[in-house]
């Protein structure tokens, strides 16, 4: 390919447009400054086997080069230009990524937008700061459109070679017009963050302005419930790089690789005298773990690429979109099996993934924040093809007790859930919520008032399996009768109280069986009260009260569960007339 540049242009510039380019495109090319017979610099790379969008490869089309060009071969110089711009940061930061097995954010684009139903479409802003004298291409900010397994989705790539992925006026810019464009279009957006945050260095012009960095957040609150957001973490995102991935509906961190803290160890360190790393700050363990942030933790990046590919196949386009079905598939393990899963002990221990297994379609079960308030589990998944959303609990951990981290997790995940028309299963198998100094100095109340309100309000279709224990208020929160699900079913095993025997045993009579002197009397008297209690909380005694709407046979449960799904498809409770309720 020939090249031919401004007559101003020195020959260092000459030698570095050739370079680019023959690295971007392949094949030898030559660059001539001005009128200049003889090319100024002449570049050989062979093979074109990285080009990137704009100028040929797996997106773009490479035009040959005309023999002979003249002067005004526009077409050439812009190529040269794109070339350069594709480069991104100095080359001293680009040789650092291989280093912490991060991908230069060009490849990352290449990975995320090539192969089937994977296209780069287009990017807006890629001259932004063209003409800065500091190296600053695209401003550190990559923005566009592309099909994500099949989807059209908005796209914005922080460039970790450009300071730090830290972010100024024109990559502000940048990055509100495409919330906006996603506000019009209702498409998800993929915000795949690199960033330290706001460039500090060039503070004026987009900090507190009517269209700067604050103008994300307002933008995220708008996109909040109208189209998916989901964010992947590829490194340090810092102060007002960390909002995104908080208002993000889903977030995947990569694990060693991510992180986000509202301040930089530097800062920290200054503020509070913490010597603290960026990991042990902020990293993908602690926020999936500790703070709840992450829902879920990738290996690398192209595992988490793989995450939200499995992910964005249950959620609609937008709120007014239902999510997509896909032809039903026979469960990983028979039905037939859930009767000896669920133990008749009350207080026995299973792993309810073990349940789930036998009632959703095989290759469907996609679990969110597995690592935190592990005694709910919150999940997608299939049954007969539809999309639903599972609220379960895990007597496997804290005997499924609710305690405050996975109240929490649970609303947030029933807010996502109705606002992208996901219905909701709950599988209910609790002794309640927890009680005790510790939860109460957590919040149990406002966690477990918001769990309740997300139960309450949501208004897609709800259906509730009591699978064993349904004690307290947990029955309210888990789609109890009174939260108007669509159905209430029991499994044989299923129990319904204001509390456990034990419990209620010990709250009514231990006055009178304390005054019984004789150990084994009272022991009988003891035994024979639980009993009586419990033939009044067991499911058929509910199912006589039609307190519930049915008793089903473990074996049939999931046909039962595609058949109510079906029926009610589509159907969304009205709420009163009002602005917004006021439980956050
Ligand atoms: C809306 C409010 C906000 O967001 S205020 C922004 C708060 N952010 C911060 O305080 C983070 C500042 N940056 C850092 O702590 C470090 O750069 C981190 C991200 C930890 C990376 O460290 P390290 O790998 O050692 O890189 P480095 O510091 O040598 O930086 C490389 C080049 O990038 C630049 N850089 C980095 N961050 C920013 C920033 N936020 N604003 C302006 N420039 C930034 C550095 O100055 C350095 O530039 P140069 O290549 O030397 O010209």
């Amino acid at each position: 390919m020939k090249v031919r540049i401004g007559a101003d242009a020195s020959a260092d510039e000459a030698e570095a447009i050739a370079s680019a380019m023959a690295e971007h495109v392949g094949g030898e090319v030559s660059v001539y400054v001005g009128d200049d017979a003889e090319p100024a610099a002449v570049e050989d790379v062979a093979g074109d086997t990285n080009s990137p969008p704009g100028t040929g490869g797996t997106t773009g089309t490479v035009t040959p080069a005309a023999d002979d060009l003249g002067p005004t071969d526009r077409e050439a110089t812009l190529r040269a230009e794109i070339a350069e711009i594709l480069d991104g940061g100095p080359e001293k930061y680009k040789e650092q990524l291989p280093e912490e097995d991060k991908l230069f954010v060009r490849d990352r684009i290449d990975l995320w937008f090539s192969g089937d139903g994977n296209d780069f479409l287009f990017e807006d802003g890629r001259f932004a700061e063209f003409d800065a004298d500091d190296q600053l291409p695209a401003d550190g900010l990559i923005t566009g459109a592309a099909t994500f397994e099949d989807r059209d989705v908005h796209f914005m790539a922080n460039d970790y070679t450009v300071k730090r992925g830290s972010m100024a006026a024109k990559g502000v810019e940048k990055f509100l017009r495409m919330q906006q464009r996603a506000l019009k279009t209702g498409q998800p957006v993929l915000y795949l963050m690199d960033s330290s945050g706001g460039r500090i260095d060039q503070q004026t012009g987009f900090f507190a302005n009517r269209e700067g960095i604050g103008k994300y957040y307002y933008n995220h609150s708008m996109l909040s419930g109208r189209v998916p957001q989901i964010c992947v973490l590829y490194g340090p995102c810092i102060a007002g790089a960390a909002y995104t991935p908080v208002f993000a509906d889903f977030t995947i961190m990569v694990e060693g690789m991510s992180a986000m803290a509202i301040a930089s160890p530097r800062m920290v360190q200054m503020v509070t005298g913490e010597e603290i790393s960026m990991q042990e700050l902020g990293g993908a363990s602690m926020h999936a773990r500790q703070s709840g942030s992450a829902d879920l933790v990738a290996r690398d990046e192209e595992h988490a690429r793989e995450l939200v590919s499995q992910l964005i196949t249950y959620l609609p386009n937008n709120a007014d979109e239902q999510p997509p079905k896909t032809p039903g598939r026979q469960p990983v393990a028979s039905p037939a099996g859930i009767d000896s899963i669920v133990p008749q002990e009350p207080n026995r221990g299973y792993d309810m993934v073990d349940l789930i297994d036998r009632v959703v379609d095989q290759g469907s079960y996609f679990e969110l924040s597995p690592d935190y308030g592990k005694e709910i589990i919150t999940a997608y998944a299939r049954i007969d093809g539809r999309p639903v959303g599972i609220v379960a609990n895990q007597p496997n951990h804290r005997a499924g007790a609710i305690f405050p981290d996975a109240a929490e997790k649970a609303a947030e995940f029933i807010w996502k859930s109705d606002a992208f028309n996901v219905p909701i299963l709950y599988l209910c198998d609790t002794p309640g919520f927890m009680a005790g100094s510790q939860v109460e100095k957590d919040a149990i109340l406002e966690k477990g008032k918001k769990f309740i309100y997300a139960t309450s309000s949501a208004t897609v279709p709800q259906q509730t399996v009591v699978v064993r224990k349904a004690y307290g208020a947990g029955i309210y929160a888990m789609g109890g009768p009174a939260y108007e699900p669509e159905s209430v079913i029991g499994l044989p095993s299923g129990e319904i109280a204001i509390m456990g025997p034990e419990a209620a045993i010990n709250a009514v009579y231990a006055r009178k069986l304390s005054e019984i002197d004789d150990e084994d009397e009272r022991a009988e008297m003891e035994a024979e009260l639980r009993e009586e209690y419990r033939e009044d909380i067991d499911i058929h005694r509910m199912a006589s009260e039609v307190v519930i709407d049915e008793i089903v046979p473990p074996s049939e449960l999931r046909t039962e569960l595609a058949n109510r799904f079906a029926f009610y498809e589509g159907v969304e409770k009205e709420l009163p007339s009002k602005k917004h309720g006021t439980v956050l």
